[in-house]
């Protein structure tokens, strides 16, 4: 490598609809912040980008407004969408380099070409020489260490924030696959209403996603829990604090879960066409990735509905990550897993 070329960097961005991680070459896993601009309602001006923002989402004032660029897998906002991304890129390490040389992007695999373009343009925008795009169901596949390139069947869910993506990869291919725009953000959007509804209580968005990830199972639980929480009585305007207990909220997030089974059981149906294929997931199992891996029981209950064996990556928010970081590593060896 040349002294100049070593100035040049080379990074891979897992760009979600909760959490957008960067990975420069070499170093790994740099940056995970939350997908999340704060701006001023009368200049426009960008005031936070990233956990500086999300601080600000639950406090806003009139003259504050956040925004997500993505919203169920597709680019909302493509402004915020640079002023994220590119701010982002200035968090890192990155100011001593003269720019970008190979910039992988992941992208959801519904994406539409039009979102494909406004990915490329953006690509181009922040000066990067050789782009590539690689579909989050295939870089999680990647992350994971399974072998995409042979002729064996591997299924990948990836339940995130604003979709689930569900993708039977084989042969440097997608089998079958399903994209839903169903994951996290509805769970905790339900809970929101359940408690509004149920119990006549507000709460904001950090109180509702600390309910899901202290509460909220997909399995009945052999000993139930509850928790304390805090909101405002939408009726009388007043703080109250309440008790909420897992069952509730279980049954609150049975259909979204349910919705996701569906689509899973979709996706191996699907494939009654090729049945080694099929044979091959029974065999080895799914592998669930995403932050909604998470959620308490979630692979005993797709287990118990489909009977394919779940394994939950580790650390699955960052499996994505760490794949469109593996094809940046090793371009070469991936070629035809991307496009340009
Ligand atoms: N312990 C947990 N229990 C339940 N849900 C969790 C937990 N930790 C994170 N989550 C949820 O995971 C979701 C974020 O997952 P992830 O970071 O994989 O999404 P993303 O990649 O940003 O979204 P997408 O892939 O849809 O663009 C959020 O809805 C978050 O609330």
């Amino acid at each position: 490598m040349s002294f100049f070329s070593s100035l040049y960097r080379d990074i891979a961005i897992d760009f979600g609809t909760t959490n957008t991680l960067i990975y420069v070459r070499g170093l790994g896993i740099v940056l995970n912040e939350p997908s999340i601009v704060a701006r001023d309602c009368n200049t426009g001006q960008v005031l936070a980008i990233g956990q500086e923002a999300l601080v600000m989402h639950d406090k806003l004032h009139p003259g504050i407004v956040t925004v997500r660029p993505l919203f169920n897998g597709a680019i909302g906002d493509y402004q915020a969408m640079q002023e994220l991304i590119k701010g982002l890129i200035n968090k890192t390490k990155m100011r001593f380099s003269l720019g970008i040389r190979h910039l992988v992007i992941s992208i959801p695999s519904g994406i539409t070409p039009v979102e494909k373009r406004a990915v490329r343009d953006f690509a181009q925008h922040v000066g990067a020489k050789k782009f590539y795009m690689v579909t989050n169901p295939m870089a999680a596949a990647i992350g994971i260490g399974l072998e995409v390139r042979e002729a064996i069947g591997n299924m990948v869910v990836d339940i995130g924030g604003g979709t689930s993506e569900i993708a039977v990869i084989s042969l440097s291919g997608i089998a079958s696959g399903e994209c839903l725009k169903v994951a996290g953000a509805d769970i905790t959007e339900l809970i929101i209403r359940h408690l509004r509804q149920e119990y006549n209580i507000a709460v904001g968005e950090s109180t509702a996603e600390r309910i899901k990830i202290t509460l909220a199972s997909a399995y009945k639980e052999e000993k139930e829990t509850s928790m304390e929480i805090r909101g405002i009585n939408v009726e009388s305007g007043l703080p109250e604090v309440r008790m909420i207990g897992s069952g509730s909220i279980r049954n609150v997030i049975a259909i979204p879960i349910g919705q996701i089974i569906s689509s899973i059981k979709k996706c191996l149906e699907a494939l009654v066409i090729k049945p080694e294929l099929s044979v091959d997931i029974f065999d080895h199992g799914l592998f669930l990735v995403g932050g909604g891996a998470l959620i308490k029981g979630i692979d005993k209950k797709i287990q118990e509905e489909t009977n394919v064996p779940v394994h939950i990556s580790e650390d699955p928010q960052t499996v994505v990550a760490k794949g469109a970081g593996e094809i940046l590593e090793n371009l070469r060896k991936y070629r035809g897993l991307y496009t340009n």
